[in-house]
């Protein structure tokens, strides 16, 4: 089955003014994608959430938040909820970054509330998993991905929703990308695990994508691996040569 692949960025807590990400997008411009080859979908700070993505409309790209609340509406000062993101047009959230889940304390508990919430408000979402340094040193790799895995499967009715993202921690900013072997052999056992536990139908169509120190110079020898369906990139989508990520994905 083919997949379409779908590259993201995620600009964490950058750039620091919305004119830097002006200048970004419009250094982006010069550089045309294939629109049917490859999802491209930016994840701005919320923010620049609005403004962005006016702009990124404009690219033929999608908007995402970085994160999205578990709670309704309510008393919850500093959140917001998925029926926000869809009512301002927001297509996408991130949910289970491994910045939110180590530096913010989210659980796999919370990470399956917020999925639930975007299910339910018709929100797409890329799911990030992943293992620390420590637990791919004890061979734990697979376990903690199905683990996190495991906690949001009940949760997940439309499959269409969702994007899978498996970004390694000790790749996620440090330069040290996984090798393309390293994530093939990860992702293929993340694709077999949602065939065990979901469905075959499933698993053969729900896009994987990889995360961690991705840039121009090392993303050609990883999409051409058959379960890496595209990127989670960070540092690298902040600079005007990302749209050579896109193009090596999807073609100019
Ligand atoms: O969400 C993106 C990842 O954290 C990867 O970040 P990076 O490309 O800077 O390593």
């Amino acid at each position: 089955m083919s997949r379409i692949p779908i590259v993201g960025g995620n600009w964490k807590c950058n750039p620091a003014k919305l004119a830097e990400a002006n200048a970004l997008l419009e250094a982006w411009k010069a550089k045309p994608f294939d629109k049917e080859k490859v999802e491209v979908v930016i994840a701005p700070t919320a923010l620049h959430l609005g403004s962005v993505k006016k702009t990124l409309e404009g690219l033929g790209m999608q908007a995402a938040a970085q994160n999205v609340g578990k709670n309704d509406m309510g008393a919850f000062t500093g959140e917001w909820t998925a029926t926000h993101l869809t009512d301002m047009e927001v297509a996408w959230t991130l949910i289970g970054h491994s910045e939110r889940r180590s530096k913010y304390g989210e659980t796999d508990d919370e990470t399956a509330v917020k999925v639930e919430k975007c299910q339910a408000a018709g929100l797409k979402v890329i799911f990030c998993i992943g293992e620390q340094l420590e637990e791919r040193e004890a061979g734990k790799t697979d376990e903690v991905n199905k683990r996190q895995l495991a906690a949001v499967l009940a949760k997940i009715t439309n499959w269409d929703l969702i994007v899978l993202a498996y970004e390694p921690v000790w790749a996620i900013g440090t330069g040290k990308v996984a090798t393309p072997d390293q994530a093939e052999e990860t992702q293929a056992a993340i694709r077999a695990y949602i065939k065990e536990a979901v469905s075959e139908e499933v698993a053969n169509k729900v896009r994987i994508q990889y995360g961690g120190s991705v840039t121009p110079e090392n993303c050609a020898e990883l999409i051409g691996k058959p379960n890496i369906d595209g990127f989670l990139v960070g540092g690298a989508s902040l600079k005007p040569s990302f749209m050579d990520i896109v193009t090596t994905v999807g073609g100019a």
